[in-house]
């Protein structure tokens, strides 16, 4: 993970990514697009709807491939890794994780162990570790609170269990590289910084580098230490969450009134977004 004082050449390369575009037909979704992150960074990515997002993540994650330029996932194409090979770098957790399908809890996330094991679905005793498979899904499911639900099938799961389920998943997969796109958007508070703070305490375990999507800036905040902010395909920012969440930025790139102030915990900043002139007594158009 990133220490403060480490010097810049202990640091290894997670992803890089030079000259990269995308186009759909006529359409430039991603233009030009440069950046890197090193292993244990978290990065946020932020914009506007449509700034293109998810069409980063699915080329990072090699699910699709660039117009121009490449992907590069620790010095390599990502396109010249297997799939199990690149499933043991890189898990992806969606917006909706899992389906509501009739598997249990404990057969999800058991799958997560797929890309270590054999044709025959076996997989060796880790000897560094000393830790077998069985063991690291009960440490997994204990940690997230899993254990009783274990049995349960999945389609009689609340949106936030499912949620916690799906990550379960790809902390038994043990990627080097977590790529989150919105997976907080259907949880309630609680349970998203819950969410947040799980991620937060894996990455101080394991030095996984993490990779998320949001559309809140203020849990984005808290948690990224790096932002990049698209906006209509390009680069509008690239660097630390604290410098780059200015009210000149946001409002330029959402177009929204935004008034930024420090969190008074940890000074990073907050937003708070202003009403329109008309409405700024907060009365609204009150219907009399
Ligand atoms: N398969 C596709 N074919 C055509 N256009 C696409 C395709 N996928 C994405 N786009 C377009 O590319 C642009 C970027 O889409 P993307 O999903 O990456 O945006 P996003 O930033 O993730 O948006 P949101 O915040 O709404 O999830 C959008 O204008 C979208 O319509």
């Amino acid at each position: 993970m990133k220490e403060a004082n480490e010097p810049q050449e202990t640091r290894v390369r997670a992803l890089e990514i030079a000259s990269l575009t995308r186009d759909f037909g006529e359409f430039h979704a991603l233009k030009n697009i440069s950046w890197s992150v090193d292993e244990g960074d978290w990065w946020g990515i932020i914009g506007p709807n449509g700034s293109g997002k998810s069409t980063l993540l699915h080329l990072l994650s090699g699910v699709d491939h660039p117009t121009s330029g490449n992907v590069l996932v620790y010095g390599k194409r990502v396109s010249s890794y297997g799939r199990k090979e690149l499933s043991r770098l890189v898990a992806v957790l969606q917006q909706e994780g899992l389906p509501p399908v009739g598997y249990t809890v404990r057969e999800v996330v058991e799958m997560g162990r797929f890309p270590h094991q054999d044709w025959f679905g076996r997989e060796k005793v880790d000897k560094e570790k000393g830790m077998d498979p069985g063991i690291i899904t009960d440490r997994v499911l204990e940690r997230l609170d899993l254990t009783d639900l274990s049995d349960r099938s999945l389609d009689r799961l609340s949106g936030g269990q499912r949620q916690r389920v799906a990550l379960a998943k790809v902390m038994v997969q043990e990627p080097q590289i977590l790529l989150l796109d919105e997976p907080t958007t259907y949880l309630d508070l609680r349970y998203q910084l819950e969410f947040m703070e799980l991620l937060a305490e894996w990455r101080r375990e394991t030095g996984v580098t993490i990779i998320s999507v949001l559309h809140d800036l203020n849990l984005t905040a808290q948690f990224c230490d790096d932002l990049l902010v698209l906006k209509d395909g390009m680069v509008e920012g690239l660097g630390a969450s604290s410098e780059l969440l200015t009210e000149e930025r946001i409002r330029h790139v959402y177009g929204v009134e935004p008034v930024m102030l420090p969190h008074p915990d940890s000074g990073v900043p907050q937003l708070l977004l202003r009403r329109s002139a008309r409405d700024v007594s907060g009365q609204g158009e009150r219907l009399e």
